[in-house]
C-alpha cells in the first residue's frame, strides 16, 4: 500500500518524512546541519531499511536555490513498533523517484586523469562516486592511463554487464568511446549502450548541451544523469578521410576555430579559457583560409531553423521516457556492423542534386551536432539530437573589430544572426582544403589537413537525458517573434 508520511521518535525531535506528488520533504529538528530538506523527486537517490532496522535516506539537495546540489543522507535506526509503516514509506518513495527507471544502475565509469585541469580523478573520489555509491549503483572504474584507453574499453565491453558508460572527461575521451564501440564485435548493440559525460575536460560541449549551461557546472548533476537520465538517440556521423572511417558525435571545425582548438593544446591547464586566448590570437593574425565546401542540404534559413526549435523539443520531451521515444521506438538493432554510406564514399557525387557548394576563402568551416561547443560558445543553437542531420556553419572573414564583437553573446549562440555566419542543415558535406597548412579537428582531435567527407546516421547512438532534448535557450530576435 502507498504510503505518504511517515513519523519517527516523539516530542520536539520527531522527525517527519512526506512524499508529496514532487517532492520529498525531510523535517529533522534535530540535524543541525539539515533541519529541513524539500527536495524534488529526481534528487532521491535512494530510500529503503538496512539489516532490518535501519532507514537509510539519501537526496541531493540544495540550500540556496542557485548552489551546487549536496549529498544529504538520513541514517537512523527505526523503533520495532514503527519498521512496517517506514518500509512501506521507502518503498513508496523508491517508487515514486525511480518511476519508469530502474534502479541501481549497473555503470561503466571511466575517468580520463589527464583532461582538462588534470582534477578527474579528485572529481570522481569526491563529488561523484559518493552519489553513485549514496543510489546504491553498482560502479566498475578505470582511471585512463593512455590516449585510447578509453576506446579499448568500449570496443570490449561486456554489453549484458551494464547499463550505461559514464566518462569524466572532457569531449575527447567521448570520441573514444564512440570509436571503440564502432569497432565492437557488435557494433549496433554497441551504440545503444547509453553513454553519459561528467564534465572535467576543457571544452565540455556534450556535458553543457545534456545538463544545460549553468547545471552543467554542477558535477552532481552529471552524476545524477548517469543515474536518473532515459536513453535519448543521437546521431552519430561517419568521417571517410583517405579511405579510413571513423565516427564523430560532435564537432569537425577548419580555420580559426581549429587552430583556437589544436593550437592551444599547450594551455590546457587553463581549463576553457584556452580557447579565449586562442581566439584572441586569431584575431591578431586576421587569416583566412581558402576550401571547398560540398552540402548536401535539407535546410537554408535561419528563421525557418529556429521556427521549428520549440515544437521539436516540446514533441521530444513528451516522448521522452516513454515506449514511444526514438529510443524505445526502433527497437533492438536489427544489423550487425555500421551503417551503409549513401551519400559519401566512392563513387558519390557531390555536384549532383541537392548539393551546393563554396568555394572561397573563409574565416572557419564548423560542423556540430549539440548546441554547445564549449559552455563560451553556442555555435549550434538550433541543433538537434535526432533530427538526422548536422549544422554546417561557413563563416566568411570580416574586420578584427567585428570578430572581437561577435564574442560578445556567443555563449547565447548571438553570432548565429550575423550575415557572414551561413548556416544549413545537412545530411552530409565534404571539405577540400585548397591550401596545405592548416588544422581539421574532429571532436577536438588532429586529423590530416586533407580531404575529409562526412554522412549522418540518424539515432544510431544513445546519450542519458533528463530531459530529451539539448538543454539550450535560443529563439528568434525580438523584432520577428
Ligand atoms: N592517462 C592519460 N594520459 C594522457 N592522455 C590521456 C590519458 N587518458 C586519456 N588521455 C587522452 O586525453 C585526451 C583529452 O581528453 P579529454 O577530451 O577528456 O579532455 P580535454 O581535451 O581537456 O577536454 P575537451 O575535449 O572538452 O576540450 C583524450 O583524447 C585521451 O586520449
Amino acid at each position: 500500500m502507498a504510503s505518504h508520511s511517515l513519523h519517527l521518535g516523539s516530542g520536539t525531535n520527531t522527525s517527519k518524512f512526506t512524499l508529496t506528488e514532487k517532492e520529498l520533504v525531510l523535517e529533522q529538528p534535530a540535524n543541525k546541519k539539515w533541519p529541513l530538506v524539500r527536495t524534488s523527486l529526481r534528487n532521491v537517490l535512494w530510500a529503503g531499511i538496512d539489516d532490518g532496522n535501519r532507514l537509510q535516506i539519501s537526496v541531493l539537495a540544495t540550500k540556496k536555490r542557485k548552489s551546487p546540489l549536496s549529498l544529504v543522507h538520513v541514517a537512523g535506526v527505526v523503533p520495532d513498533a514503527d519498521i512496517d509503516s517506514a518500509a512501506a514509506f521507502t518503498s513508496s518513495v523508491m517508487h515514486s523517484a525511480y518511476y519508469g527507471l530502474t534502479p541501481r544502475r549497473r555503470l561503466k565509469v571511466i575517468v580520463n586523469p589527464k583532461s582538462g585541469p588534470g582534477k578527474g580523478a579528485k572529481h570522481f573520489r569526491k563529488r561523484v562516486e559518493p552519489i553513485f555509491r549514496a543510489a546504491r549503483c553498482h560502479v566498475a572504474v578505470t582511471f585512463t592511463s593512455r590516449a585510447r584507453h578509453a576506446q579499448e574499453i568500449a570496443q570490449a565491453l561486456p554489453l549484458d554487464d551494464f547499463d550505461a558508460v559514464v566518462v569524466l572527461s572532457g569531449d575527447g575521451s567521448i570520441y573514444e568511446v564512440f570509436n571503440g564501440f564502432a569497432a565492437h564485435a557488435d557494433p549496433a548493440r554497441a551504440f545503444r549502450m547509453p553513454v553519459t559525460p561528467v564534465p572535467t575536460g576543457s571544452g565540455n560541449g556534450s556535458s553543457n548541451n545534456l545538463l544545460g549551461r549553468e547545471a552543467a557546472k554542477d558535477l552532481a548533476m552529471a552524476a545524477l544523469n548517469a543515474i536518473k537520465g532515459h536513453p535519448m538517440s543521437i546521431d552519430l556521423v561517419s568521417i571517410l578521410q583517405n579511405g579510413k572511417r571513423t565516427i564523430s558525435f560532435m564537432t569537425s571545425c577548419l580555420g580559426v576555430m581549429a587552430n583556437l582548438d589544436l593550437g592551444t593544446e599547450h594551455l590546457r591547464f587553463m581549463g576553457s579559457q584556452r580557447f579565449v586566448v586562442g581566439f584572441l590570437r586569431e584575431v591578431i593574425k586576421h587569416r583566412s583560409y581558402p576550401y571547398r565546401v560540398s552540402i548536401k542540404v535539407a535546410e537554408s534559413d535561419k528563421y525557418k531553423m529556429v521556427e521549428t526549435l520549440d515544437a521539436v523539443r516540446a514533441h521530444a520531451q513528451a516522448v521522452h521516457g516513454t515506449a514511444a521515444s526514438p529510443y524505445n521506438a526502433s527497437a533492438a538493432p536489427t544489423s550487425k556492423g555500421l551503417p551503409e554510406l549513401k551519400h559519401i564514399g566512392p563513387g558519390a557525387d557531390v555536384d549532383g542534386d541537392g548539393w551546393i557548394t563554396f568555394a572561397k576563402p573563409v574565416m572557419y568551416v564548423y560542423a556540430g551536432k549539440g548546441p554547445f561547443v564549449s559552455k563560451d560558445l553556442m555555435q549550434f543553437p538550433v541543433s538537434h539530437p535526432d533530427d538526422g542531420l548536422i549544422d554546417v556553419v561557413i563563416s566568411e572573414r570580416t574586420t578584427r573589430l567585428a570578430m572581437i564583437k561577435g564574442m560578445d553573446g556567443s555563449e547565447r549562440g548571438e553570432q548565429y544572426w550575423m550575415d557572414i555566419q551561413h548556416y544549413f542543415k545537412a545530411y552530409a558535406y565534404r571539405v577540400e582544403p585548397l591550401a596545405p597548412k592548416g588544422y581539421l579537428s574532429i571532436d577536438g582531435e588532429a586529423y590530416p589537413h586533407e580531404t575529409f567527407e562526412a554522412e549522418v546516421h540518424q539515432g544510431l547512438g544513445t546519450f542519458l537525458s533528463m530531459y530529451g532534448h539539448y538543454m539550450n535557450d535560443f529563439s528568434l530576435p525580438p523584432d520577428r517573434k
